[in-house]
């Protein structure tokens, strides 16, 4: 037996692609109600807290310059609102060690903020209940439960109810990223603009799309794969349309924007296959980079300490 004091705990999330995103009218808070189908991919972010005298963050990795270091960091407010939950003090050093693109609509500050949330309780030594944390989760954003929990999961509300998914079978992604962000508010204000005079249905969660994670049938899923945001985000950045049909050439089964873009997300039909558009997408000029991947990804994880 070890009488070891934890001085570093590490925790891995994974990022997001929505399979199914259906959005309703804009409700009076300015938020959308959602049918969205959150599926974790194996593209991670992994966050380390440390001891220290107070809070800070520091971030490595390719799109680091892109991240804040200070109090807006979703890691920073998640540190601060587990402490005031604790009546404690928020004296932590997080590190981020970022491979989840920034502002990609892959909920990667998202899932800084719940893995920093997972890491300062182990750290902390709070136990706090899994309810609380999701409570928590809500509170810093609509995508971040999902981020906790990882998997498969319906999302409805603005996104942070999620109801698990069952999936049964893995499935193969390739990633095109592109090169700046798009603001999600800036994408569901041009939603807004796009569907003004339109009488916008209650969103509900596809039969077919549900059945086709169930099942593991990636060709049924590449059938009913959609996203409401898609038209905003080509409107917002039309440039992404040559990305989307880059990929379905170059063999891909289906293709769409992930979440609230810019990054394009294409589903192929086996790791081979994957590979061979990943290839294509980096050589078209069409992207900054692409990133092979697969699904279900685990949510957030506490890593065995070295
Ligand atoms: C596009 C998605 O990534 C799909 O999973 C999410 O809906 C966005 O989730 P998120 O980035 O966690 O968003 P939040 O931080 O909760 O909200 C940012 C902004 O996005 C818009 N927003 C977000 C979620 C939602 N259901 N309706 C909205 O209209 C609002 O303008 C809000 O002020
Ligand atoms: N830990 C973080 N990592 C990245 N961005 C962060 C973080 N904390 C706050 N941000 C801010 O949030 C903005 C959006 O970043 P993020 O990578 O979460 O976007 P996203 O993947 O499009 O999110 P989503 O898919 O949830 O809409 C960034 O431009 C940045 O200013």
């Amino acid at each position: 037996m070890s009488d070891a004091v934890t001085d570093a705990v590490t925790v891995r999330v994974p990022a997001k692609v929505n399979v199914q995103l259906a959005v309703g009218a804009a409700r009076p808070d300015g938020f959308h109600d959602l049918a969205n189908v959150f599926l974790a991919v194996s593209l991670y972010d992994e966050v380390t807290a440390t001891p220290a005298e107070t809070l800070t963050i520091t971030c490595e990795g390719p799109d680091a310059d892109k991240v804040p270091l200070d109090r807006t960091n979703l890691a920073a407010r998640a540190a601060e609102l587990l402490a005031a939950r604790h009546g404690i003090s928020p004296d932590v050093h997080l590190h981020i060690a970022k491979d989840i693109p920034v502002a990609g609509g892959m909920a990667g500050g998202s899932a800084d903020g719940a893995g920093a949330l997972l890491a300062c309780d182990a750290l902390w030594g709070l136990n706090t209940p899994r309810e609380t944390l999701l409570e928590i989760c809500a509170e810093l954003g609509s995508d971040v439960p999902f981020s906790l929990v990882g998997g498969a999961a319906l999302g409805t509300g603005r996104g942070e109810k999620l109801t698990g998914l069952p999936v049964g079978g893995a499935f193969h992604w390739v990633f095109a990223v592109a090169d700046g962000g798009l603001s999600t508010p800036a994408v569901y204000g041009e939603f807004d603009r796009l569907t003004e005079g339109v009488d916008v249905p209650e969103p509900t969660a596809s039969p077919v799309l549900l059945d086709a994670l169930r099942t593991g049938d990636t060709t049924a899923l590449a059938g009913a794969l959609t996203n409401d945001l898609q038209a905003a985000a080509l409107s917002l950045r039309p440039s992404l349309a040559a990305t989307l049909t880059t990929g379905t050439d170059a063999g891909a089964l289906a293709a769409l924007v992930s979440g609230s873009g810019p990054t394009t997300a294409f589903l192929v039909k086996d790791a081979e296959t994957a590979e061979t558009v990943a290839a294509t997408l980096t050589a078209s000029g069409t992207c900054r980079t692409a990133r092979v991947a697969t699904s279900p990804a685990p949510g957030g994880t506490v890593l065995p300490s070295a």
